[in-house]
C-alpha cells in the first residue's frame, strides 16, 4: 500500500524520492497520500504534530529583504524563522550526502529538488516547542509547493510577499557582502529569471487563493515592518478570539 501510494506521489508531482523509509522513519508518517492535503485525515498527515501550528510562507525576490523582515517578526511575535536558504547553506557545510549537489545548484542560481529542501524544513518544523512559523525563500517553485502539501499535509496560513524593483534587489544584493557564492552580479541575473519563471506562479496562484499579503518593500527596514506588523498583529487577535 504503501509502495503503491508513493509511486502514484512520484509520478503526480514528478519527486525523485530515494528515500522512501528513511523519510517515513524520520518524520513518524504513517502513510503517503495523493489526495488533496486538505481531505487528509489526521492520521494520514506525515507531520500530525502541524495540525495546530501557524505557518506562513515569506516569498519576495533575491534581496528583496525576506531574511531582515524576518527578524523583526520574530522579535516581535515570536515566529521560529525557517530560512530555506540557510538549511541548504548549513547542509553544504555539514557534510552531507547533499553538499556538493546543493553547492552546484547555489551556485547557478537553481532550485534544489523539492524533497531535499522539504526534509529539511520538515526536520525543523518537528523540533522544539514553538508552533508558529516563518518558513522565509520557501515554496520557490510550484514543484516546492506541491511536494510540501503532499508531504506535511499542511498549507500555509497566509503568506507575504516582499514586491521590490529588480534595480532595487540588484543593488542590496551587490552590497550585502556576507560572502555568499551566489551574491554576484552573474548568478544575481539567474536567480532573478528563475524567481520570475518558477516563483511568480506561486505568488499568483496564493494570491488566487485570497492568502497573499502583498508589501511594498521599498522604503526603510522600519517603514517596511509597519506594512508587516497588522498582518500578525491580526493573527494573533484571531488566536486570541478563537
Ligand atoms: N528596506 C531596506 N532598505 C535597504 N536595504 C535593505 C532593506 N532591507 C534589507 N536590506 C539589505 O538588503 C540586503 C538583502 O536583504 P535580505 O538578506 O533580508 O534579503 P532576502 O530577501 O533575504 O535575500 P535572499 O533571497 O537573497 O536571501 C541585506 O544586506 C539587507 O541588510
Ligand atoms: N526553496 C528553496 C530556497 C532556496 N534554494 C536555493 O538557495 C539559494 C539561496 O536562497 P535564499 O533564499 O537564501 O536566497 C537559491 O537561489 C536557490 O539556489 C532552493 O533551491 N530552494
Ligand atoms: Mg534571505
Amino acid at each position: 500500500m504503501l509502495r503503491r501510494t508513493i509511486a502514484s506521489l512520484k509520478s503526480s508531482i514528478s519527486l525523485h524520492i530515494t528515500e522512501e523509509a528513511s523519510i517515513h522513519n524520520a518524520y513518524h508518517c504513517r502513510t503517503f497520500t495523493t489526495q488533496s492535503p486538505l481531505h487528509l485525515r489526521e492520521k494520514d498527515r506525515i507531520c500530525p504534530k502541524h495540525i495546530d501550528s501557524v505557518i506562513t510562507f515569506v516569498l519576495g525576490g533575491p534581496g528583496s529583504g525576506k531574511g531582515t523582515q524576518c527578524a523583526k517578526i520574530v522579535e516581535t511575535f515570536g515566529f521560529k524563522h525557517l530560512s530555506a536558504g540557510d538549511l541548504l547553506r548549513k547542509e553544504i557545510v555539514s557534510d552531507s550526502e547533499y553538499g556538493s549537489m546543493i553547492l552546484d545548484t547555489i551556485r547557478e542560481g537553481k532550485i534544489v529538488p523539492s524533497e531535499v529542501t522539504v526534509k529539511l524544513i520538515l526536520r525543523e518544523l518537528e523540533s522544539g516547542d514553538n508552533h508558529k512559523f516563518l518558513i522565509d525563500g520557501f515554496p520557490r517553485s510550484e514543484e516546492n509547493r506541491i511536494a510540501f502539501e503532499h508531504i506535511t499535509g499542511s498549507e500555509p496560513n497566509f503568506v507575504l510577499f516582499f514586491d521590490c524593483p529588480e534595480e532595487e534587489m540588484v543593488k542590496r544584493v551587490l552590497s550585502r557582502n556576507q560572502g555568499r557564492i551566489d551574491d554576484n552580479i552573474d548568478t544575481i541575473k539567474k536567480r532573478l529569471k528563475v524567481f520570475e519563471s518558477l516563483n511568480l506562479p506561486v505568488i499568483d496562484y496564493y494570491a488566487k487563493k485570497g492568502k497573499l499579503h502583498r508589501i511594498n518593500a521599498v522604503g526603510t527596514e522600519d517603514e517596511i515592518f509597519e506594512q508587516v506588523r497588522p498582518v500578525f498583529a491580526a493573527c494573533e487577535k484571531k488566536a486570541t478570539i478563537t
